[in-house]
């Protein structure tokens, strides 16, 4: 892929947190874009509000190979933590949750077409290089040890009132800043000091603690991403995401060890809206969740995915059983005018399709903070365009409408034709088969062109035998399995 396909047509503007508004995106390295995204605390299963979390970063990945070709993007999984202990039985240890979990997300993201990372550190992977940030800060006077005689003893904080520019993401100063809740008051300096190491608690599980300079313990939340961003793209890389919930204080605290040990860190702070009920924050602690998998059991993954991100990213989102028929009308009516458009095109044009670059207005919504509400209504405009072409029997528009909304759903990753959604319910081996069964198709109309009956019946036998059945009719063979 080239560099900077949209190069002409304006440049990419993004909200940038920190900043508190727009700016435009210029990467450090062109043609590796970096991306650090707070991955799942993996204690129960995904909510939507995780799924919608994920669903846009993958926008703005997809928006950035789109433009930039290659992006590295890592999103880590918090696989050790207070809930994730909180939440383990003696019948399923701490690890076996995390895993069980990690799987139930690594599900449900890919169910509704999330790529997957480029990288998926397990923060207890990346425990010595939290060990060793810790020791920089407090090598330079940013973090302490708790002293050996108090309760906190094992215990290491970052020391807030040392980094003057602490509070600098959220605007705040440190005297308004209520206290850190995560960790022991009695062994800090300032009561909003927070926690890089816990010392490991006598009803704590034995294999829940690794040996440091402080004693057998384990790390805080926070040191997590500063030191697996750090391991996995370097000092400075070019955006941080999240969930908004995720600004203060765990990206706060990240930005502060992360500054206080000399990295540049992240150049850009991007932050999605929450997924809400009632105006609150769809959260497994206040228990009023609905479970991805009981979404994707009563709707088809397309549609899920589609309602997630037809809000803006940034804007609150109230999910109802409103927003989920209305993506469900919209996909139909895409999906509609696709097949329309299919039966009427020919092979010879699918070359137009696939080298087609989606219209401007198109890229100008999604460089405009990832527009994709605007982006998906140039996608309905090009639906109707294109439905008035076919009625009027104007194969040329038609086919240049169709191919727009083809380039414009593979960005998106809505595609309701896609073989990954396997006619809703199949993985990727049903595009394999789709490939292969098609191959076989073509092979039969060129024996038969030829007359040559005993190929084109060793074929159809021979695809019948693996339980497929073909059926011709004027528009093509259409294939399913018996
Ligand atoms: N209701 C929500 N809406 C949008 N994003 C969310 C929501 N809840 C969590 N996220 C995001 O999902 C990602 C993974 O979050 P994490 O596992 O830390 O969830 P959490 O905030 O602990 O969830 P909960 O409050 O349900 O326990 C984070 O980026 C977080 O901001
Ligand atoms: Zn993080």
């Amino acid at each position: 892929m080239t560099i900077d396909q949209t190069a002409g047509t304006g440049s990419l503007q993004l909200h940038d947190s920190r900043a508190q508004m727009l700016r435009e995106f210029v990467p450090l390295d062109p043609a590796n874009v970096t991306v650090y995204v707070c991955g799942p605390t993996v204690q129960s299963g995904p909510h939507i509000g995780h799924l919608r979390a994920a669903l846009a970063f993958d926008i703005l990945r997809r928006w950035l190979a789109h433009r930039y070709g290659r992006v590295t993007f890592v999103r880590n999984v918090t696989d050790i933590d207070d809930k994730v202990l909180a939440n383990a039985t003696d019948a399923e240890p701490w690890w076996a949750l995390a895993y069980r979990m990690e799987r139930e997300f690594t599900a449900a993201y890919e169910g509704i077409g999330i790529l997957a990372p480029t990288y998926e550190p397990r923060a207890t992977a990346s425990i010595p290089q939290m060990i060793a940030l810790i020791e920089e800060l407090i090598a330079e006077g940013h973090a302490y040890a708790a002293p050996a005689d108090s309760v906190a003893a094992g215990d290491v904080y970052f020391d807030v009132r040392s980094w003057a520019a602490y509070g600098e993401l959220t605007r705040q100063s440190i005297d308004d800043m209520e206290p850190a809740a995560d960790a022991e008051p009695r062994g800090k300096r300032d009561p909003r000091d927070f926690a890089l190491w816990k010392g490991t608690k006598s009803d704590e599980p034995a294999d829940a603690a690794w040996d440091s300079p402080w004693g057998r313990g384990r790390p805080g939340w926070h040191i997590e991403c500063s030191a697996m961003s750090r391991r996995y793209l370097g000092p400075e890389f070019d955006i941080h995401g999240g969930g908004l919930d995720l600004r203060f204080p765990h990206h706060e605290n990240e930005l502060a060890q992360s500054s206080a040990a000399g990295d540049a860190f992240a150049r850009y702070w991007v932050h999605n809206g929450l997924v809400t009920v009632d105006g609150q924050k769809m959260s497994k602690s206040l228990g009023n969740f609905v479970l991805a998998s009981d979404v994707l059991a009563e709707r088809a993954p397309v549609v899920v995915r589609y309602a997630l991100l037809a809000a803006h990213y940034r804007s609150s989102l109230d999910v109802s059983n409103k927003a989920f028929d209305e993506a469900e009308a919209a996909i139909e009516r895409i999906r509609a005018f696709l097949e329309r458009a299919l039966r009427t095109l020919r092979d010879a044009d699918r070359d137009t399709i696939i080298h087609a670059a989606p219209p401007a207005r198109f890229v100008a919504a999604m460089d405009d903070d990832l527009g994709v509400p605007q982006a998906l209504g140039v996608v309905h405009e090009r639906v109707r365009e294109g439905n008035s072409a076919l009625d009027a029997e104007n194969a040329s528009a038609a086919l240049t409408a169709f191919a727009d909304v083809a380039v414009m759903l593979g960005i998106l990753g809505v595609d309701p034709l896609d073989p990954q959604w396997g006619g809703g319910g199949g993985g990727p081996e049903i595009g394999a088969l789709d490939t292969l069964v098609r191959t076989m198709i073509e092979q039969r109309a060129r024996a038969r062109e030829t007359k040559d009956w005993a190929t084109a019946d060793r074929i159809r036998d021979a695809v019948a035998a693996a339980g497929i059945t073909l059926e011709d009719t004027p528009h093509g063979t259409h294939w399913s399995l018996s």
